[in-house]
C-alpha cells in the first residue's frame, strides 16, 4: 500500500491533516480576497478606536472583522512556519548529512559553526536585529530558522553516524554507489522519521515565536498576527471575550495538529505503528495451557504440537510452525535442522518466550522441567530466560552493545543472573573468558565489541550464556558467521562446555556437518513441521523422510557428516 493511502487510512493523520489543510487553505487564500475581493476594507482600521496601532482590534469589532483578521493571522503563521522550518531543515539536514557521513575534519568545522550559533540568545537576538530586518517577520523567521538549525544538525549527525558503518551501507559502497546516492537512498530514509517529528515541532515553534514577538509589540504593526489579536483580546477581555478566545483556540489547534500529524507521519513512514493483531486477540498464546502431562518423563524440555501463526496480508493466520514435537533430555545435544525459513528460529524463540508481539501460539505446549511455558508472562519467564535457559545467537557482533566494553556487558549479565557483587562477577567473567579460549581475558574484558574478531565475539557470548550454568543452551546457528577453522573451535568449545556442565543443547542449524559433529539426536524441520527425528547416526545413515534425503543429497560430499558422526 502506498504511503499516501496508509496516511489516509490513519485516523490521526487524516483528522489532523484535514484540519491543517482547511485552516491553512482558508488563511492562504485570504490575500487574494483582500486584494481582489470585497473584504479589503476589513483590513482597514475603520473600527479601531483612535490611537489603536496596526492590527489591534477595537472593542466593538464585528464578527466579520474578527474572522478576517483571523484569516490574515493564519496566513502570517503559515508563512512563518514555512520560512522558519524550511531554513532550519535546509541548513540542519544538509550539514548533518555532510558532518555525519564525511570525515572527522568536516564534522569538526560543522560542529564549530553550530556551536557558535547555539551561543546566541535566540529571542533576544531576534529583537536586537529588528532594525536590520526592518520589522519584516519573514526576515525574522529566516534568522529564527538558522537559530533552530543546530538542533536538526545534531539529530541528523547522530543518526548518520549510527548508520554509516552498517553492513548494508558498506555493501552499497562496495557495489559502486556514489556518496550522494547512498546518502539519499540509505541514510536519508533512516533520518526522515525523526526529522518529520522535529519539523512538526519547529513549525509550531515558528508560529509561536512570531506570535510571541507580535504579542510583545515587536516587529511590524502592519502585519496581522495571532500575537496582535491575543494582545488586543487581553485588553478587551471583559467587553469582547471572543477576541481573545478565537485566536487562542486557533493557535492551540494549529500547533497541536502539527505535532499529532508529525507523529502519525513518522509512524507511517517508519512502518512502526503497531497494527492490531488479526489472529486471536493479540495475546502471545491462544491456547489454554494444559496441566503438564509429559509423555517423556526423562525430558528436560518437551515441545508438543507447537503451532505458531502470524497475521497474513489478508488477516488470515499464516502458520510458520505447525504441530512441532520435540524432546530434549538433560545433558543431551539435539540438532534442529532445516532449510532457511523452515521455522527453526521461531521454535527456539517460542521456548525462550521472545516471539514478536504479532506472533500467536495457536496450539501446543512447551514444558520445561515439568512447567508449562506457554502463556507465562514476561516477568514469569525472566527468572528462566538467561539463567536456566540460555541463548547464543547467530550474529555475535550485533548482539553486543557497541557503546559498552565487553566486561561491562558480561558483568551486568552475570550479576543479574547470579545476584553476586561486582568484583565477584568480574572474577567469574575473567575465569569464564579464559575457559572459553580467550587468550588475554583482561584485555578482552576492557575491549569494545568492534575491537574483537567474530570468533572472539562468539566466545564472549558463549561465556556470558554459560555463566549461570544453564540447564538448557539454545544455540542458533552459532558458527554460521565464522570461518571454517573458527567454526570447528567454537563447536569444540560448545561440546566441552556441554559435557562439563551437563547442559542440554538445542543446536539450530542448516548444516548436517555441525549436527554430525556434536549432536546425539536430530530433528529435521520442513515448512514448519518436524518431519523426522531420531538418533543422529541412524537418521544420517538411513533417512526415512524424502525431505531429509533431499537435504542430505544437496550436500556435495554427503558422506562427510556421516564419517564425522561415526568418529
Ligand atoms: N515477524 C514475523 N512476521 C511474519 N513472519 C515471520 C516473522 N518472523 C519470521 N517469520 C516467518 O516465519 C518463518 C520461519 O522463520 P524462521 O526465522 O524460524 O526460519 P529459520 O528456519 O530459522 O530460517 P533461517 O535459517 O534463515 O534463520 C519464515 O517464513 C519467516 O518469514
Amino acid at each position: 500500500m502506498s504511503t499516501w493511502r496508509k496516511l489516509l487510512r490513519d485516523p490521526q493523520a487524516a483528522v489532523t491533516g484535514s484540519i491543517l489543510i482547511l485552516i491553512f487553505a482558508a488563511g492562504l487564500s485570504t490575500p487574494l480576497l483582500a486584494q481582489h475581493g470585497p473584504n479589503e476594507s476589513d483590513l482597514s482600521m475603520v473600527n479601531a478606536p483612535a490611537g489603536t496601532p496596526g492590527y489591534l482590534l477595537g472593542a466593538d469589532e464585528s464578527g466579520r472583522d474578527i474572522l478576517s483578521r483571523l484569516l490574515h493571522s493564519i496566513n502570517t503563521s503559515a508563512v512563518s512556519a514555512l520560512i522558519g522550518t524550511g531554513v532550519a531543515l535546509a541548513v540542519g539536514v544538509s550539514a548533518g548529512l555532510v558532518g555525519g557521513y564525511f570525515g572527522a575534519r568536516t564534522r569538526a568545522i560543522a560542529e564549530w559553526a553550530f556551536n557558535l550559533v547555539m551561543t546566541f540568545p535566540g529571542l533576544l537576538l531576534l529583537i536586537l536585529l529588528m532594525p536590520v530586518t526592518g520589522g519584516d517577520y519573514r526576515y525574522t523567521m529566516l534568522i529564527f530558522g538558522v537559530l533552530l538549525s543546530p538542533g536538526i544538525y545534531r539529530i541528523v549527525r547522530n543518526l548518520v553516524l549510527g548508520v554509516k558503518n552498517e553492513l548494508y551501507v558498506d555493501a552499497a559502497r562496495v557495489s559502486g554507489l556514489g556518496n550522494a546516492r547512498i546518502l539519499g537512498r540509505h541514510v536519508l530514509s533512516v533520518v526522515r522519521g525523526p526529522i518529520i517529528i522535529a519539523a512538526a515541532f519547529m513549525m509550531g515553534a515558528s508560529i509561536a515565536t512570531q506570535s510571541g514577538l507580535a504579542f510583545l509589540g515587536v516587529g511590524s504593526k502592519e502585519i496581522p498576527s495571532f500575537g496582535d489579536m491575543i494582545s488586543s483580546g487581553f485588553r478587551n477581555l471583559y467587553v469582547a471575550p471572543t477576541q481573545f478566545l478565537w485566536p487562542s483556540l486557533l493557535l492551540g489547534l494549529i500547533t497541536a495538529s502539527l505535532v499529532l500529524l508529525g507523529n502519525a507521519l513518522r509512524d507511517t513512514l517508519a512502518g512502526s505503528r503497531p497494527q492490531p493483531a488479526k489472529v486471536g486477540q493479540g495475546q502471545r498464546a491462544e491456547v489454554t495451557p494444559q496441566p503438564p502431562a509429559a509423555a517423556d518423563p526423562e525430558a528436560l524440555l518437551e515441545i508438543r504440537d507447537l503451532t505458531i501463526a502470524y497475521p497474513g496480508p489478508g488477516g488470515q493466520p499464516r502458520e510458520v510452525v505447525r504441530g512441532a514435537t520435540l524432546a530434549i533430555h538433560r545433558g543431551q545435544t539435539v540438532g534442529l535442522v532445516g532449510e532457511s525459513g523452515s521455522g527453526k528460529t521461531q521454535t527456539a524463540f517460542a521456548v525462550l518466550g521472545v516471539l514478536p508481539d504479532e506472533a500467536v501460539v495457536t496450539r501446543g505446549s512447551i514444558v520445561f522441567e515439568g512447567r508449562e511455558l506457554i502463556g507465562l508472562s514476561d516477568s514469569e519467564m525472566r527468572p528462566l530466560r538467561g539463567k536456566q535457559i540460555a541463548y547464543v545467537p547467530q550474529e555475535p557482533m550485533s548482539n553486543l552493545d557497541p557503546s559498552y566494553t565487553v566486561g561491562a556487558q558480561l558483568v551486568e549479565g552475570v550479576r543479574s543472573a547470579l545476584g553476586i557483587s561486582k568484583s565477584e562477577a568480574k572474577t567469574r567473567v575473567l575465569a569464564l573468558l579464559e575457559r572459553c579460549g580467550i587468550a588475554d581475558p583482561e584485555r578482552t574484558f576492557d575491549s569494545y565489541p568492534h575491537q574483537l574478531s567474530g570468533g572472539m565475539a562468539q566466545r564472549v557470548l558463549i561465556a556470558g550464556a554459560v555463566a549461570s550454568r544453564p540447564k538448557l543452551l539454545i544455540a542458533d546457528e552459532p558458527t554460521t558467521a565464522l570461518d571454517v577453522t573458527v567454526q570447528a573451535e567454537i563447536l569444540d568449545l560448545l561440546r566441552d562446555l556441554q559435557a562439563e556442565l551437563n547442559m542440554a543443547v538445542l543446536l539450530v542449524t542448516h548444516n548436517f556437518g555441525v549436527v554430525a559433529d556434536i549432536c546425539e539426536r536430530i530433528a529435521v524441520m520442513e515448512r514448519g513441521q518436524i518431519v523426522e527425528s531420531g538418533d543422529v547416526l541412524e537418521v544420517l545413515r538411513g533417512p526415512r523422510h524424502e525431505y531429509t534425503r533431499m537435504l542430505l543429497d544437496s550436500i556435495l560430499d554427503h558422506t562427510a557428516p556421516i564419517r564425522e558422526a561415526s568418529r
